[in-house]
């Protein structure tokens, strides 16, 4: 071979080498160029994942790095939710959003797919990737708008593994036909597998921390569980105090836990090891008890040793234990052990002694109640039918006004007023008798075992002296006084209701008698009372019967003589005692709510009567009606509309209407009692206080009410000429009256001397029988026919 073909071979073999070694290089650059490319994605991805336990941040960096690093135009990823069977939309970027956007939280709503539904979803069920090169020709995944967008050409889905499953999907497309090829499978397998590697060490953090949590709330739980449990076993040790003894009753030795002889204040050394010294320990009362009920056990009698008693403890105070024990027998059946144990259930004993003091005694004042004082009086009751001269007496108090001092002074002093009674009443009696609080005012006590009635006679003179006297209530200084009302059983027969009912009717009586006094049961109060219980039956009746009826007393203008109006007064027709005056049958109206029946009924009758009359005989002039009002009536709550119907219904202006009160519905409810007054007032209607000077409230409240006129009570009048007192009381009435700008009527009067007295006083009006009694309606038309006058009479001698 000649040179030239020589070199050219050999020329040829260069260029072949440098081409091969050229290619070799470009190989193994772009093979350096991609190892590089992949060790920064690797990096990348790893420095996202390190440490990185927040979800949003980790799924939007992956779909950026996707986007970031192959040919994708669009990313989402999709989170599996195996527990829901879907998958969850976590984070994607794209042409509509630049920046990867974070969609979805783990338990947010969000988008979801369902397990085999579109691309995403077949390869989150199926756990293969998807290429689709033109998704207008490749429908068979393609089922979401946003997956046939124009801006969707061609689409692949890898899936993201963990440890077993198929954890999530990397849903990538691009606008042009065919974008996606293999040949950045590397770079995307890459990518899915740190991704999931990151997403399955992030849900195993998660699950850590929710772990955690769980864990630390059990923990929690079961350490206030453990508090509690230690809590009531400190409570149950404390409580229980147990201790275990136990006797071998043939040598006698008795075993008795250390604790039991701390319980009684003794080391271990201190109390002897037998039963004997043992029992002498018990309270001398409970050792018979236990004594019996060892020996029973003993003996079979009972299954088990049962019992309480009471040890001394070496300070000297009372430990009780509830006793438990077994008997262990030979094969003869001969007893030759006892064990058992000892609680300590002294708080329990002490809690139920208070239970059981405060079952039968008053809060208050620390006296026996109702339930106490009715056993001691069974018992005296027993003691009384066994012996002859068993004698003895019941004393039922209760104080007079106690109810205004406590509304005027607050229940706070009304019971320190109800104290201080108390240690009097003690005071005054014997030791042994008993002094009960039957609740508000009422007192009961039981004098055992004295000679005669004249003892309780005695006993009930020195209590209404003692309770008479000033009580110092917190610098108040306040004056009270009491009834009393005596049984004093004959036989020893009768129950203790029938006493209490006695004492009680015999209280009612010393208060209708005029209180600060004391009266002695005897049969013919009951027969009062059976008598009461009779009218009060009656009473239910008069209404619908027609037997009550209204009379009218005339009012006369003092000054002219004339005239003026009248009071109405009711009055009951019985069918068989006759006419029953309002003294008797009123106070039983209140009592037992009768009242707001008939006195809606007198009030009606006196209007439509009132303005009959005036229509008959017009030349008579304006006349007034007078009506009495009681407390329960005023305190029913619809008297104004009452008032406001009669008024309207009889066509009797407002202002010839007069409502007589009394002084002790000023001392009622007293915002309640000003208001309905002010209301009355408003209305034009008049009001009159009547018998003023009787009561206790006097002058301090007159000026309190809206009242236009003042009834001087019957009894100053009645003695005016007598007593220059009653005068002097009269005249300041009328200063009084004049001063607050009211009119006086001045009732009771008899006689021409009090007229001239009155006129001299320039008393307004009168009423009394010196003008006229009360009379029936039809006597009133007679009298009206008559054209009544009296200023003639005035002049006489
Ligand atoms: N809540 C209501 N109370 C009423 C009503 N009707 C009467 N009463 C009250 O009963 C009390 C006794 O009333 P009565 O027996 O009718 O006695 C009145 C007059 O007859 C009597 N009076 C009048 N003048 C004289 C007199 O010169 N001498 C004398 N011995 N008695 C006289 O006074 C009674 C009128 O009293 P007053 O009401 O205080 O003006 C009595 O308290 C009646 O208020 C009723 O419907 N509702």
């Amino acid at each position: 071979m000649s040179y030239d073909a020589q070199l050219r071979r050999r020329i040829e073999e260069l260029i072949r080498e440098r081409d091969a070694y050229a290619e070799a290089l470009m190989t193994s650059n772009s093979a350096f160029m991609e190892k590089v490319k992949e060790f920064s994605i690797i990096k990348r991805m790893g420095e996202s994942m390190r440490w990185n336990l927040d979800q949003q941040k980790l799924v939007t960096e992956f779909v950026g790095i996707v986007i970031d690093e192959t040919l994708a135009e669009n990313c989402s990823l999709w989170l599996v939710d195996r527990v829901e069977q879907r998958l969850v939309l976590a984070a994607a970027q794209g042409q509509d959003d630049p920046q990867p956007v974070f969609l979805a939280n783990r338990g947010m709503d969000g988008t979801y797919l369902r397990l085999g539904q579109g691309a995403a979803g077949w390869v989150a069920k199926h756990g293969q990737s998807l290429l689709i090169e033109d998704v207008s020709t490749d429908r068979r995944f393609i089922q979401l708008e946003s997956e046939i967008s124009n801006q969707i050409k061609s689409l692949l889905c890898l899936p993201i593994f963990g440890e077993k499953h198929v954890i999530g999907v990397f849903n990538m497309s691009h606008p042009n036909i065919g974008a996606f090829s293999q040949e950045n499978a590397r770079v995307l397998q890459l990518i899915t597998d740190q991704a999931g590697l990151a997403l399955t060490n992030y849900f195993l953090v998660e699950t850590i921390r929710d772990f955690n949590k769980k864990l630390e709330h059990t923990v929690l739980e079961r350490t206030r569980t453990l508090r509690q449990s230690e809590e009531r076993y400190t409570l149950a040790a404390e409580a229980g105090r147990v201790g275990v003894w136990d006797w071998n009753l043939e040598s006698d030795e008795l075993y008795i836990a250390p604790n039991l002889k701390a319980i009684l204040g003794y080391g271990e050394d201190e109390i002897e090891n037998h039963m004997a010294a043992w029992t002498n320990m018990i309270h001398p009362d409970d050792r018979p008890r236990f004594r019996y009920e060892l020996q029973r056990h003993l003996d079979g009698v009972t299954h088990r040793l049962e019992c309480e008693y009471r040890m001394v403890h070496r300070d000297g105070t009372t430990i009780w234990f509830s006793v438990r024990g077994r008997v262990n027998r030979d094969s003869c059946g001969k007893p030759v052990r006892v064990v058992g144990s000892n609680t300590d259930t002294t708080k329990r004993k002490r809690m139920e002694e208070r239970l059981t003091y405060s079952a039968y005694h008053d809060e208050l004042t620390g006296l026996p109640n109702r339930a106490l004082f009715i056993d001691r009086l069974k018992h005296s009751l027993g003691c009384a039918s066994r012996r002859k001269d068993y004698r003895f007496a019941i004393l039922f108090l209760d104080l007079d006004h106690f109810k205004i001092i406590n509304d005027s002074l607050g229940h706070h002093f009304g019971d320190l007023l109800l104290r201080q009674v108390t240690r009097r009443l003690e005071a005054c009696v014997r030791p042994g008798d008993t002094v009960a609080r039957f609740g508000g005012d009422e007192f009961a006590i039981l004098l055992d075992q004295i000679a005669n009635l004249a003892v309780a006679e005695e006993m009930a003179s020195v209590i209404l002296e003692r309770l008479q006297q000033v009580f110092e209530l917190e610098g108040h200084e306040v004056f009270t006084c009491s009834s009393i009302g005596i049984a004093f059983p004959a036989s020893g027969k009768e129950t203790p209701e029938e006493l209490l009912r006695d004492a009680d009717i015999a209280l009612y009586r010393a208060k209708k008698m005029g209180r600060a006094r004391f009266e002695v049961f005897d049969k013919s109060l009951h027969l009062e009372v059976l008598s009461r219980l009779e009218l009060e039956h009656d009473l239910r009746l008069a209404l619908k019967q027609d037997e009550i009826d209204v009379h009218y007393q005339p009012i006369v203008d003092l000054r002219s003589g004339k005239l003026s109006g009248f009071e109405a007064l009711a009055r009951w027709h019985h069918p068989l005692r006759g006419l029953v005056p309002p003294d008797e049958f009123i106070p039983i109206a209140e009592e037992t709510g009768l009242i707001t029946p008939i006195s809606k009924f007198i009030l009606a009758r006196a209007c439509d009567d009132i303005v009959k009359w005036q229509k008959d005989f017009p030349e008579i002039g304006p006349l007034t009606i007078s009506v009495n009002l009681s407390t329960k009536q005023f305190l029913e709550g619809n008297l104004i509309e009452q008032v406001r119907h009669v008024l309207g219904e009889s066509g009797l202006p407002a202002e010839r209407l007069k409502l007589e009160i009394t002084e002790s519905l000023l001392m009622e409810e007293l915002d309640m009692v000003k208001l309905v007054l002010g209301q009355l007032r408003s209305m034009n209607v008049k009001l009159m206080l009547d018998d003023f000077g009787t009561g206790y409230s006097s002058l301090s409240y007159l000026h309190r009410f809206p009242l236009n006129t003042v009834k001087i009570d019957a009894s100053f009048v009645r003695n005016m000429h007598l007593a220059e007192e009653n005068l002097a009381i009269v005249r300041a009435i009328k200063m009084l009256a004049i001063a607050l700008n009211m009119e006086v009527v001045a009732e009771g009067i008899e006689t021409l001397e009090q007229v001239r007295q009155l006129r001299a006083l320039k008393c307004e009006y009168g009423q009394g029988y010196y003008f006229s009694k009360p009379k029936s309606g039809r006597e009133i038309e007679v009298l009206l026919n008559q054209s009544p006058g009296w200023n003639s009479t005035f002049e006489r001698n």
